[in-house]
């Protein structure tokens, strides 16, 4: 099949690119700036909030299939900067909608946890969002839009990714076992919980919805809901880090620009039982992480 993936210089997008060039899918890869990722697949430059530009690049591609991870992650980045947010979260996600229905392709939209106020979480897919903030509010938006254009698409919410090597922004787990291989400390989160994501993971979810072009809302994320302490202590459990390098702290105590929730875990329910790609519990996505920690560091 072929297949358009946007962000493909970040963490998610670079994942679902190796992952379906490894199945044998056409791959086109939408990034911005020059291209930041190996592989074999098709790259093409694209600000993704200019819409005739990628009017053009979609028409070009022509996929069967458009993934779509590009986002502004930067979580207090979007609340100091709500027009850059928009762009990229809102504008970009209609263009892109635009550009999927136009060439006839199903739509795999990328979301986030945050889209909940984390009051009540677990969540599952029936829950209704309550964005809190410009990154979570403009995230929803993106949905919104997704959903206006193709109405079949998926939305898939995924949470506190993790990968390594770390493309895109430094993300969670490649930031501690950074800090932590170090003998640095760090001040962990003990009052938000989460539903941690191997991004490997996650790209293997993404590439099925998109394979069978399922619609509709998916949790895509880690099986294991846990708080950000706990997940640190697993981390240095599987890595052989210091714990006691972790302090707990609690989130109102770090002065962070954007609001975020404190309990946007996720039920895996719907995606364990329907999907192939099964989310994974936390000391399987931790030993995958370990393993591809170690192979980069030859051994
Ligand atoms: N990382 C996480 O913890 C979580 C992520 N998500 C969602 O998953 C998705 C993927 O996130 P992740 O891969 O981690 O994020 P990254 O920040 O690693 O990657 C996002 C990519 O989008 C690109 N991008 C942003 N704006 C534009 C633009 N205007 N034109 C073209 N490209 C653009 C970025 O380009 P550049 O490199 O140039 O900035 C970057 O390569 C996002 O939708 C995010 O909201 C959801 C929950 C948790
Ligand atoms: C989690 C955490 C962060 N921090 C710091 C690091 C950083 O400066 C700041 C924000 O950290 P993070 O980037 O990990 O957290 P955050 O930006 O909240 O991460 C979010 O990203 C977006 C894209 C999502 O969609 C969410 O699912 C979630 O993963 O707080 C701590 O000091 N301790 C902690 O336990």
């Amino acid at each position: 099949m072929r297949f358009l993936v946007t962000g493909s210089n970040g963490l998610v997008g670079s994942r679902v690119c190796a992952l379906l060039e490894r199945q044998g899918h056409e791959v086109v890869g939408l990034g911005r700036g020059p291209r930041r990722t190996g592989g074999s697949h098709t790259y093409v430059e694209v600000d993704l909030t200019r819409e005739a530009d990628v009017a053009a690049a979609l028409a070009s591609a022509s996929p069967e299939v458009v993934i779509h991870p590009a986002s502004m992650t930067e979580v207090d980045g979007c609340e100091k900067d709500p027009e850059a947010a928009y762009a990229a979260n809102v504008t970009a996600a209609a263009a892109v909608a635009r550009g999927a229905r136009k060439a006839g392709a199903h739509l795999v939209h990328v979301s986030t946890d945050y889209v909940f106020d984390g009051d009540a979480g677990p969540y599952d897919e029936a829950a209704l969002p309550n964005p809190r903030g410009v990154y979570a509010v403009t995230k929803h938006m993106g949905e919104q839009a997704a959903r206006t254009f193709v109405p079949g698409c998926a939305i898939a919410r995924t949470a506190v990714v993790y990968g390594w090597p770390a493309a895109g922004r430094p993300n969670f787990g490649a930031w501690l076992v950074g800090a932590l291989e170090k003998g640095q400390p760090v001040k962990l989160f003990e009052d938000q919980v989460v539903s941690p994501s191997l991004a490997d993971n996650v790209a293997a979810m993404l590439v099925e919805l998109g394979e069978r072009k399922l619609g509709g809302v998916w949790n895509t994320c880690g099986a294991t809901v846990i708080d950000r302490v706990g997940f640190g202590r697993a981390l240095c459990e599987v890595f052989g880090f210091d714990a006691k390098l972790i302090t707990p702290t609690r989130m109102a105590d770090l002065k962070l620009a954007s609001p975020r929730p404190l309990r946007s875990a996720m039920k895996t329910d719907k995606a364990q039982a329907q999907l192939a790609a099964k989310p994974l519990a936390l000391a399987e996505s931790l030993a995958r992480f370990h393993a591809a920690w170690k192979a980069g560091q030859g051994g």
